[in-house]
């Protein structure tokens, strides 16, 4: 479904004595994803994640490597690329002045959804996530729980067939946790393929395929998370995650 092939990315930033240098955010990921497979991408504050997932989905160009979606270069296809990719930001950023309908509406209408189509999709999602109640609030009025939802189902407006999320749980409290656990379970068991990133180690251990844990850019290693507490003989994927990393956890 999708491979990333030496993906580097790099900036230039100013370094500590105020001349222009380079920063490589990512350097050399190569690794691909399964088709329904619920990927996620492990690693300290800083090792390249975000970077990662704005390059897949085409919101900021790798310095050099290459992106395949189903084996064509997502560069060369990018229309077919955004068509086919739903993207959950780790920020918030819905256009604070509309309603939540509003804000969605604008989102299918940016994805050439005729009106029908719209109504009936926007009012499924409503439904599906429990937000129909608050469909003609102002977004400013929602919880946080309430704004990651509805954050995920903007971006699954146009049935993408991969989900991208960045953080989806970041401060949370657990029941909401559970709550987009049991949507990205949904996601999978419709056949949607989900790369995720995330600083709670056991959302990983719960919800992904398979790992990949990321320091500095590069990948560490790449492993189904029961495989990679029985091949370094640690009890939690957390404990792995520690011993790879050499970072504490940060949430
Ligand atoms: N636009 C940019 N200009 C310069 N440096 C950047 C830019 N974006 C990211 N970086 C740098 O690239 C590196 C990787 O950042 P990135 O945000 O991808 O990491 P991350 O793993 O998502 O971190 P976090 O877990 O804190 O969100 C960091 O050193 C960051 O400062």
């Amino acid at each position: 479904m999708m491979e990333l092939e030496a993906l580097t990315k790099r900036f230039r930033h100013k370094d500590k004595a105020g001349r222009m240098a380079w920063k490589t955010a990512v350097d050399g990921l190569s690794l691909s994803v399964g088709r329904g497979e619920v990927f996620g991408l492990l690693g300290p504050n800083g090792a390249g994640k975000t970077t990662t997932i704005r390059m897949l989905t085409l919101l900021t160009e790798p310095t050099s490597g290459r992106i395949l979606y189903d084996g064509q270069e997502a560069a060369a296809h990018a229309r077919a690329v955004k068509r086919l990719i739903g993207v959950v930001p780790q920020h918030v950023n819905f256009d604070q002045d509309l309603t939540v309908w509003e804000n969605l509406e604008l989102h299918a209408r940016l994805h050439h959804m005729g009106r029908a189509a719209r109504e009936a999709r926007i009012r499924q999602l409503l439904d599906y996530v429990e937000l129909s109640e608050v469909q003609n609030d102002g977004v400013r009025r929602l919880s946080g729980g309430m704004k990651r939802r509805l954050l995920i189902v903007r971006a699954l407006i146009h049935r993408p067939r991969v989900l991208f999320l960045d953080e989806p749980t970041v401060a949370l409290d657990p029941q909401v946790r559970r709550r987009i656990w049991t949507l990205v379970r949904k996601m999978k068991a419709a056949g949607v393929t989900v790369f995720l990133t995330t600083h709670y180690i056991e959302e990983a251990e719960a919800l992904c395929d398979r790992v990949a844990m990321l320091a500095g850019g590069r990948l560490v290693d790449l492993d189904t998370p029961a495989h990679f507490c029985e091949k370094m003989g640690l009890s939690t994927l957390e404990d792995v995650f520690l011993a790879l990393t050499g970072k504490k956890v940060q949430s």
